[in-house]
């Protein structure tokens, strides 16, 4: 018996390819680059650069970039704390499932509160949430990179 809400029958459903075939097809490792800033901090300037820089190394990516989900995705959420939260929980999801497909994944979101990164993270094997956080240091960003 499986529990998920207040649903009792929902199960697990495994595919017949699994994580490592489909990295082994890529010739990658699925992972998710977490960029994390304020607005206006450089996130989505570093995550096309990191994105082109992959692709001329014959790398796949894929970026969720804060301001384009909220066209979508994300539509129905405002920028109150808990919208924050539930709008970090999705793009983790969706990362997530990324990174199973074998993609690299670049998340670029304002994404303010640790806990909900930190969430994020849990999702993942430790290696594979490489979290770059961008300060705004003088006119520059600076990068710090923690995995
Ligand atoms: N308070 C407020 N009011 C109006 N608009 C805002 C606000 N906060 C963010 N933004 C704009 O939304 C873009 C995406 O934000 P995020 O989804 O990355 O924010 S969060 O992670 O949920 O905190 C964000 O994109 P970036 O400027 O690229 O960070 C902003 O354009
Ligand atoms: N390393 C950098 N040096 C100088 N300017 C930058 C740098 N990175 C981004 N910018 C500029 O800063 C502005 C905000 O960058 P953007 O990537 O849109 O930030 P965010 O996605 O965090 O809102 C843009 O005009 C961009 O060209």
């Amino acid at each position: 018996m499986s529990t998920v809400g207040n649903s009792t029958n929902i199960f697990w459903q495994e595919s017949p390819i699994g994580k490592l075939e489909r990295q082994k097809l890529l010739n990658q490792k699925g992972c998710v680059v977490w960029i994390t800033g304020l607005s206006g901090s450089g996130k989505s300037t570093l995550a096309c650069s990191l994105s082109r820089e992959l692709c001329t190394r014959g790398k796949l990516s894929y970026i969720l970039d804060g301001d384009n989900l909220r066209h979508g995705l994300n539509k129905d959420l405002g920028f109150k704390a808990e919208d924050r939260t539930e709008n970090i929980r999705r793009v983790g999801e969706v990362a997530h499932l990324f990174a199973d497909a074998g993609l690299i994944c670049i998340a670029s979101l304002i994404s303010p509160y640790r806990k909900d990164r930190d969430a994020c993270r849990a999702m993942l094997p430790d290696s594979s949430f490489i979290e770059a956080s961008l300060l705004l240091n003088g006119s520059y960003p600076d990068y710090v990179v923690s995995t």
